[in-house]
């Protein structure tokens, strides 16, 4: 960033800096004092000084012990995101960060033959664990907060006396209570659909899932080629696939569903078909397909490792339409890995709800593709043909399929033949950044039957460099038409909504707006900018730590998945700007804040841009950290560029 003053000094003598947001003069500070105020005015569990509005107050109440947070160097590139941006280190994945995460924050546990019931361990003296409950209870650490809010929610907690608020459902002889009316009134109810039964799983890994519409679909492609090589056509053939980002020969051979030696391939014989011409195919696909009206939707977008569940509840409450699954890769999913699976699941908040797929090849992707249209309940399928990471890129997936036309044909024609519900695809403006080829695929995926694009306004050459083309986007969205085209990039504020419509697009899709602002869509929603205080911010943290706790559990190790999130989820957080600060509103997406003040302590400390910090705020929530807890983001949030 080229500077046009060195930097911030005194109140009301800031100069403004190219790339910076323009701050009210009083707000503004410098490094050393913003990091002295933060650090001095914390009291950690007394928190006598840590106050607003009350909020910290109660914050004071759920930290029991003295908060232990890890101070980060200067020279470490937390540290370095404190100060001056160094915009090689600060753009895409902390690829470094550890890999190796300990398992248990627990050093001991009670034993499951306690837990379940009294039962005999199996183990015997040999158990490692707990059997002794009073014992046990005496080792736990001391409870974060006093009430549990899957008790209070639900009626009972399934963590009993491992549940880090325990206190709240527990008799003084240890016995787990539970409120009979709550549950009563729960009854029947599934909040969260889409898991993995163990019967699918076993069946997945055995290989006797059947995928019949699947080798209906992938016989046509064997078929055609067969017709094609009679007619000496197989050189074209070999030529196009070999212009994909890895080369031709491993595709080629995959390329037929009968003949295709992926891991997943091994399937039970099907009941065999005549030969399938593409307009069978057409003909084919079922009228009573499931029509989704997707314009004019507020749709946030899927976001690996941040757009959680838990996080789009919060999203839903704050007036989201179109949620979506993280990522998963077809390969996975067909393997049954419950890690992968989790990534479909649905909140009964989510009222139009998809998952997101990545894959390379028409075999593994129709069949993942039938494989959610028959288990799970989702209102679209959506094809991530942008994704950038090597990892996928390379393989030929994500938007490296931008460049395979045939076969990206292929799967989308293959997906839709087999999916009830509508199949949208997610891409980019290119791969190059001069060299957009959006404007020349979308006329040709109308005809292989896509209900509905997203079109990123970046390449993947350009990463969160510069700012999305929305040019390029009303252009596509033209020669998108009927099907509807939703833009996406860099909105931050109402005003970038309304801007984006303008252009003409069917709907808006949002990513880091959401994770910088999840109020956005409120914003968006009622036509105006909210000066939400740091209290109302407190509290859309609390809803999604006690999402959070439902999730991934209320005992020590949930607590920490939770954490571990809202960290990711804060890397992010930390650069709104509140609106009553801003010299000139709205705040846009890629303007850095100077060093400020919030109008309270926990303005500030929201403001920061240091893990301890984040930290700190979870603390509030969850408690103080474990002794051996570490954490780097896995996203550079902060790349402003
Ligand atoms: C943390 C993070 C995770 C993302 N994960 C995904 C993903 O799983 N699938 C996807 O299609 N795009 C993903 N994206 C890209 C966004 O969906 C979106 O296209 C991009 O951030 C541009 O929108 P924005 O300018 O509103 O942020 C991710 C972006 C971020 C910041």
């Amino acid at each position: 960033m080229e500077k046009a003053a060195e930097g911030n000094t005194e109140k009301g003598t800031h100069v403004a800096v190219k790339g910076e947001a323009a701050l009210r003069p009083e707000f503004i500070t410098t490094k050393e004092k913003f990091h002295g105020f933060v650090d001095s005015e914390w009291q950690g569990s007394k928190g006598e000084k840590a106050r607003d509005n009350g909020t910290a107050e109660e914050a004071k109440a759920t930290c029991v012990e003295e908060p232990e947070v890890k101070k980060f160097k200067p020279d470490t590139e937390e540290g370095n995101k404190a100060g001056k941006p160094d915009s090689k280190r600060l753009r895409g994945q902390n690829k470094s960060r550890p890999h190796k995460k300990p398992t248990t924050y627990d050093e001991k546990r009670l034993c499951l033959s306690v837990i379940q019931e009294n039962r005999e361990c199996p183990f015997g003296d040999k158990c490692y664990f707990y059997h002794d409950i009073a014992e046990y209870m005496a080792s736990k650490p001391a409870d974060i907060g006093e009430s549990c809010y899957l008790y209070d929610t639900f009626g009972k907690c399934p963590f009993g006396l491992c549940c880090r608020f325990a206190k709240a459902h527990t008799t003084p002889d240890f016995k787990t209570m539970e409120n009979t009316d709550l549950v009563k009134a729960r009854e029947g109810k599934i909040p969260v659909k889409n898991s993995l039964s163990k019967d699918l799983q076993y069946r997945l890994r055995k290989h006797s899932v059947a995928f019949e519409k699947s080798a209906e679909y992938l016989k046509t492609l064997s078929n055609n080629r067969d017709k094609k090589e009679q007619q000496g056509n197989g050189e074209a053939r070999a030529a196009q696939v070999s212009a994909g980002p890895t080369g031709g020969e491993q595709h080629a051979s995959t390329e037929a569903g009968t003949q295709l030696p992926s891991s997943t391939d091994k399937q039970p014989p099907v009941k065999t078909v005549g030969p399938l011409t593409d307009a069978d195919v057409i003909k084919l696909r079922p009228c009573e397909k499931k029509q989704v009206d997707f314009r004019d939707k507020l749709y946030l977008a899927p976001l690996t490792t941040c757009g959680n569940l838990p996080f789009r509840r919060v999203c839903k409450r704050l007036g989201v339409d179109i949620t979506c699954g993280e990522m998963a890769m077809c390969t996975n999913l067909l393997q049954g890995q419950q890690s992968e699976w989790a990534l479909l699941k649905r909140h009964e908040s989510e009222d139009l709800f998809g998952v997101q797929v990545e894959g390379c090849f028409p075999d593994t992707m129709t069949r993942c593709a039938e494989l959610i249209n028959n288990n799970t309940e989702v209102d679209f399928v959506d094809i991530n043909s942008g994704c950038p990471i090597d990892l996928v890129y390379k393989k030929g997936g994500g938007c490296g399929l931008m460049t395979r036309t045939r076969k990206f044909e292929q799967i989308i024609k293959g997906m839709d033949y087999v999916l009830d519900v509508p199949l949208t695809v997610k891409i980019r403006t290119g791969v190059q950044e001069k060299s957009n080829m959006a404007h020349k695929l979308i006329p040709e995926m109308k005809n292989w039957g896509v209900s509905m694009i997203t079109l990123h306004g970046r390449s993947r050459e350009q990463r969160y460099t510069k700012l999305a083309d929305w040019d390029y986007i009303t252009t596509c969205s033209k020669l998108a038409g009927p099907i509807p085209l939703f833009g996406n990039g860099d909105i931050l504020s109402y005003e970038d909504a309304m801007k984006a419509k303008e252009t003409g697009v069917a709907g808006i899709m949002i990513a880091r707006g959401a994770l910088i602002k999840p109020w956005i869509f409120t914003e968006i929603k009622e036509s105006r900018h909210w000066d939400i205080s740091s209290g109302e911010r407190l509290d859309i943290l609390r809803d999604f730590s006690n999402f959070g706790l439902e999730h991934w559990g209320s005992d020590t190790r949930g607590v920490e998945k939770t954490r571990t999130f809202m960290l990711e989820w804060l890397s992010f957080m930390c650069r709104y700007i509140p609106v009553g600060l801003l010299e000139r509103v709205p705040q846009k997406i890629n303007e850095r804040p100077p060093y400020y003040m919030g109008r309270n302590y926990l303005e500030s400390l929201m403001a920061s841009q240091n893990v301890g910090d984040w930290v700190r705020i979870s603390e509030m929530l969850l408690g103080p950290v474990p002794k051996n807890f570490n954490f780097l983001p896995k996203h550079k949030a902060n790349s402003y560029k």
